[in-house]
């Protein structure tokens, strides 16, 4: 079975993978410093949890913070004697070259989202990736990425919007009704509800127009179910998106023979 991670700047998700379906999704916040051991307890102790007896022979890593690759490298060899692929890596064969500019190095999991939404959909599409950045990766015809937007995460705005304005209470996200808001709380629900909503439909339109194709867009990460699909312009909310993305690499690179 395969175990893929997922490390972006403040979650880490592991899957299971059986080769049909994924079993299982665990979160826990990103530390460089979390040991193989504590993520093998941490891991152990979940599946058991939930009854889930998994044989992981293979690891697939996307992770957008390079320190902790370390120890999941570590992890992977310890508990379960196989050397992780790490997307990105220069042995990590992707199914679609990215083009960019020289010297660039796109993240890790815009490329896993380009490769999913190029297998389950085909080319020309924007996906939006609700994270800790807010982005957009355009995939062209070919399924190659492309290049496309980072805009701050949303999480992020309304924390630096606490820790910059000493007035300003942290306040967690929702969708106000009003956009002219009658209490403090409401004026920044507003401000970032309603100028992200703004933010993304605009950015797609600019995206589309620039473009000059028909595309497909496809919504993912936590936060991509509290937009409206018709304010936004998302086709489709697919929350395993990136997840994905890191069973197809995997595949093509085990169907390669370089595994
Ligand atoms: N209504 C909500 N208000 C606040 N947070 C939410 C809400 N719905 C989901 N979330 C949070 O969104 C996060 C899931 O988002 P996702 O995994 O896509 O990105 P992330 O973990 O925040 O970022 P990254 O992948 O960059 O580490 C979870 O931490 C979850 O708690
Ligand atoms: C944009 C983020 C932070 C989103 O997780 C990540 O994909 C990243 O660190 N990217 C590197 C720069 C780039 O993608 O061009
Ligand atoms: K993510």
């Amino acid at each position: 079975m395969l175990l893929a991670i997922d490390c972006g700047n403040t979650n880490t998700v592991f899957s299971i993978w059986d080769g049909e379906k994924f079993l299982c999704t665990l979160r826990t916040s990103t530390h460089h410093s979390r040991t193989a051991d504590a993520y093998f307890t941490w891991f152990s102790t979940l599946i058991s949890h939930y009854g889930i007896t998994a044989d992981i022979t293979d690891v697939v890593i996307s992770s957008t913070v390079p320190r902790v690759v370390w120890n999941l490298r570590v992890f992977a060899d310890r508990f379960f004697d196989c050397r992780p692929l790490v997307v990105g890596k220069p042995e990590c064969m992707l199914p679609v070259m990215p083009r960019v500019d020289e010297g660039t190095r796109p993240g890790p999991d815009r490329l896993a989202n380009a490769a999913a939404a190029w297998d389950r959909h085909g080319g020309n599409i924007v996906v939006v990736d609700f994270g800790t950045a807010t982005n957009f990766d355009v995939v062209a015809e070919d399924g190659a990425y492309v290049g496309g937007v980072i805009a701050p995460g949303i999480n992020l705005s309304l924390e630096a919007l606490h820790q910059g304005a000493a007035a300003l209470p942290h306040v967690d996200i929702s969708r106000p009704e009003k956009v002219i808001g009658t209490d403090t709380v409401g004026c920044i629900q507003s401000g970032v509800f309603w100028g992200y909503s703004g933010l993304i439909s605009g950015l797609i339109e600019k995206i589309k127009t620039e473009y000059g194709q028909p595309m497909k867009v496809v919504a993912t990460g936590g936060l991509a179910p509290l937009f409206e699909q018709a304010e936004t312009g998302f086709d489709t909310i697919e929350d395993d998106l990136t997840m994905h993305g890191l069973v197809v690499i995997h595949k093509y690179n085990k169907d390669a023979g370089t595994l």
